[in-house]
């Protein structure tokens, strides 16, 4: 039998944080290796296969596999959370570039300097309001169904929970104009495997802290 998947990346979010909650959704218990130094990111060099160089990396399935994307497909993928077919995995596709966009908007609102991060917060709330949140809410509306893809939670639907809570972290209120993406919430939450990992002491991860940042820093400065 396939031992756990190993996951190594920084002690915080980041990159790596929807490949831990992919995982943990689908039931699949894992192990991390936090880099907390230059010494152990050239170990990690050295010792295991980093195609580019770089992290996140997932050993699974005897696969040594970097870049988020790919590790996020083949997970999906091998835990029939996927879609049925080609045009459902359109959709997911679809659903979870929407949100790892608004995601990413939200990542550089945690690294942005302080006389920034007004203005940046402003955006978040307007993006997220205006232009992704609707969305969701209107395909919940007319699919009439708990999901996004109809009555089974796919990859799309974790990812737009983790933005979800991503969001509020930021602007508490910022789903009160969305009833449907509240009920939503508390569906998503309430799946065991994800109110696992809510729970206090699960391998959800802070956001990423001034020693996170300084920390990614210094691992890979090079100049
Ligand atoms: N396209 C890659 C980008 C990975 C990436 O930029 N990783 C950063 C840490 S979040 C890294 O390893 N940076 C070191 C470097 O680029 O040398 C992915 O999505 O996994």
């Amino acid at each position: 039998m396939a031992g756990k998947p190993k996951l190594y990346y920084f002690n915080g979010r980041g990159r790596m944080e929807s490949i831990r909650w992919l995982l943990a959704a689908a039931g699949v218990e894992f192990e991390e290796e936090f880099l907390e130094t230059r010494e152990q990111y050239e170990k990690l060099l050295k010792d295991r296969f980093l195609l580019f160089q770089q992290v996140p990396m997932v050993e699974i399935d005897g696969m040594k596999l970097v870049q988020t994307r790919a590790i996020l497909y083949y997970i999906a993928a091998k835990h029939n959370l996927y879609g049925k077919n080609l045009k459902e995995r359109a959709q997911i596709d679809m659903y979870v570039e929407g949100t790892t966009d608004l995601m990413g908007m939200i990542r550089v609102h945690h690294k942005s300097p302080p006389e920034e991060k007004e203005k940046n917060l402003s955006l978040i709330i307007e993006r997220a309001t205006k232009r992704y949140f609707p969305v969701y809410e209107k395909v919940l509306k007319e699919n009439g169904q708990p999901f996004l893809l109809g009555n089974q939670w796919t990859w799309a639907d974790v990812q737009l929970i983790e933005t979800l809570l991503m969001a509020e972290e930021k602007e508490s209120t910022i789903l009160s104009q969305f009833p449907l993406l509240q009920a939503f919430k508390a569906r998503m939450c309430d799946v065991p495997t994800i109110k696992k990992f809510l729970q206090p002491g699960s391998p959800r991860k802070p956001p990423p802290d001034e020693k996170f940042v300084t920390t990614a820093n210094r691992v890979f400065n090079r100049k």
